[in-house]
C-alpha cells in the first residue's frame, strides 16, 4: 500500500510539472483533475515530508487537512460504500499509512537510540538492531520506514564510521534530533561501588565518563550498547562489574542504580539524524541544514576554497570533519563532511553547490533538513 501512495505520489508530481492531465476524467474534468492534483500533494507531504522532527515541507497541518476535506465530494460521487477516514495531524506524528511508524536503531531497548527514536518520531514503533548495517539494511528492504543514528555529541566528537555508513548506502538524511543523554552507573542489587572491578559500556559512553571512571579505577570493556552491556551484567549476574547505561536500562535489566549524570560534561548533547529511503522536499519557511559529503584534487589551497563558496555567500557551517576513503591499498581520497545551514531550496546554497562542483572531484548531497532547534 505505502508503495501505491508513492508511485501515484510521483506520477502526479510529474504529471502536474509538465502541465498533462492523464487521469480518466469521468465528470467536470477540470475539476476533477484539480482535486487530484490536491490530493497527490497531500499525500506527497505526509509520505516524504518528515513529521516527527519538525517536518520538511511547506505545507502546513491546517493546509493538510483542508486538502483532505475538499476531496469528499468527489469520493462521496464515486459511491464508495465506507470512506477512509482523513488523516489528520496527529495521525502523521510517528505513523505511516495509518500505522505506526517503525524506527529502526542500533541496539538494545534501553539503549539512547531508541529514546532519541521516540523524541524524533514520537509515538513509533522503535526496532532494535544488532548493528548499524541492519539498521540501514531494514530501510533500504523496506522493514522499515526510518532508521536513526548517533552522528556526532558534544564531547566525543564526529563518530566517523557512521558517516562512512552514510556514504555507502542510499539513504537521505530526512532530519536530526539532539537527545541530552544522561548516564548511570549500574550494578546487580546488592553490589556496591567498591565490588566493582571492570565496566562494560559503548565506547562513547566510557569516554564520556572518562573522569568518573578514572576515579572508580575500573577497567573499562567496550560492547556494542549501553543497553547490551547493562543485560550482560544482569544476564551472567555478575558482581564484580558495572554497566553505564540510561536509567531506563536499568528499570528494563533489573540493575540498580549506583550514581547518576556521572558524565563528564553535565550538558552532555549527542545529536542523531533521522533516515529514509527518500528524502524530503527542502523548504525554506524555517531553518534548514544541508549535509554533504565531497573529494578535493590534491593541492595546495583547495580546501580552502571549497570552503570559500560557502563563506562568500554568508552560509553558516555548522560542521566539517574528514575521513579516508581508501579506493586500493595504497590509493585513497580525503572525504570531506559538511553541514551548512541553509536549505537545498536557497538560492544561494544551490550556488554555492554548483561552484563547489566546478573543482569537487565527487559531490554527493546527503540531506537537507529542517534543524531540531530544541534544548536537547
Ligand atoms: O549505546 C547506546 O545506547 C547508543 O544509543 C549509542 C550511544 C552511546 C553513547 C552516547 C550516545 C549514543
Amino acid at each position: 500500500m505505502a508503495s501505491t501512495a508513492v508511485v501515484r505520489t510521483r506520477w502526479f508530481q510529474r504529471s502536474s510539472a509538465v502541465g498533462e492531465d492523464r487521469r480518466e476524467p469521468s465528470k467536470t474534468p477540470s475539476m476533477i483533475a484539480i482535486r487530484w492534483r490536491r490530493k497527490a500533494f497531500a499525500i506527497a507531504s505526509v509520505q516524504e515530508g518528515d513529521t516527527g522532527n519538525g517536518g520538511g515541507n511547506n505545507i502546513g497541518p491546517l493546509e493538510l487537512n483542508t486538502v483532505f476535506d475538499d476531496l469528499q465530494p468527489e469520493i462521496a460521487f464515486k459511491d464508495t460504500p465506507s470512506l477512509p477516514k482523513p488523516l489528520s495531524v496527529s495521525d502523521v506524528s510517528g505513523s505511516f499509512n495509518g500505522s505506526r511508524l517503525r524506527v529502526a536503531y542500533q541496539g538494545l531497548p534501553g539503549a539512547y537510540s531508541e529514546a532519541a527514536a521516540a523524541k524524533a518520531y514520537p509515538n513509533c514503533e522503535a526496532v532494535p538492531c544488532e548493528l548499524f548495517e541492519i539498521a540501514f539494511d531494514a530501510v533500504e528492504r523496506w522493514l522499515v520506514e526510518r532508521a536513526v543514528l548517533p552522528i556526532e555529541n558534544s564531547l566525543g566528537g564526529s563518530i566517523h564510521r557512521n558517516y562512512d555508513l552514510l556514504l555507502h548506502h542510499k539513504l537521505h538524511i530526512v532530519g536530526e534530533v539532539k537527545y541530552a543523554v544522561r548516564h548511570c552507573l549500574l550494578a546487580n542489587p546488592g553490589v556496591k561501588r567498591e565490588d566493582l572491578k571492570r565496566v562494560l559500556s559503548h565506547p562513547q559512553a566510557l569516554a564520556q565518563c572518562e573522569h568518573t571512571l578514572t576515579k572508580l579505577g575500573v577497567v573499562r570493556e567496550a560492547v556494542d550498547d549501553t543497553a547490551g552491556a547493562a543485560k550482560f551484567v544482569a544476564v551472567n549476574k555478575l558482581q564484580d562489574a558495572g554497566a553505564v547505561a540510561s536509567s531506563s536500562a536499568a528499570e528494563i535489566y533489573g540493575l540498580d542504580i549506583l550514581a547518576q549524570d556521572i558524565q563528564d560534561d553535565p550538558d552532555n548533547v549527542t545529536r542523531f539524524l533521522m533516515l529514509a529511503r527518500e528524502p524530503i522536499i527542502p523548504g525554506i519557511d524555517k531553518p534548514f541544514k544541508t549535509s554533504i559529503v565531497f573529494s578535493l584534487e590534491e593541492g595546495p589551497g583547495v580546501l580552502f576554497n571549497a570552503l570559500a563558496v560557502f563563506a562568500m555567500r554568508d552560509i553558516n557551517l555548522t560542521k566539517a570533519c574528514f575521513n579516508i576513503l581508501y579506493r586500493y591499498t595504497w590509493y585513497f581520497d580525503y572525504l570531506f563532511y559538511v553541514d551548512f545551514e541553509a536549505s537545498m531550496a536557497a538560492v544561494n546554497a544551490q550556488n554555492a553547490l554548483r561552484h563547489l562542483k566546478e573543482f569537487a572531484t565527487f559531490l554527493r548531497v546527503l540531506g537537507s533538513y529542517p534543524m531540531d532547534m530544541s534544548q536537547a
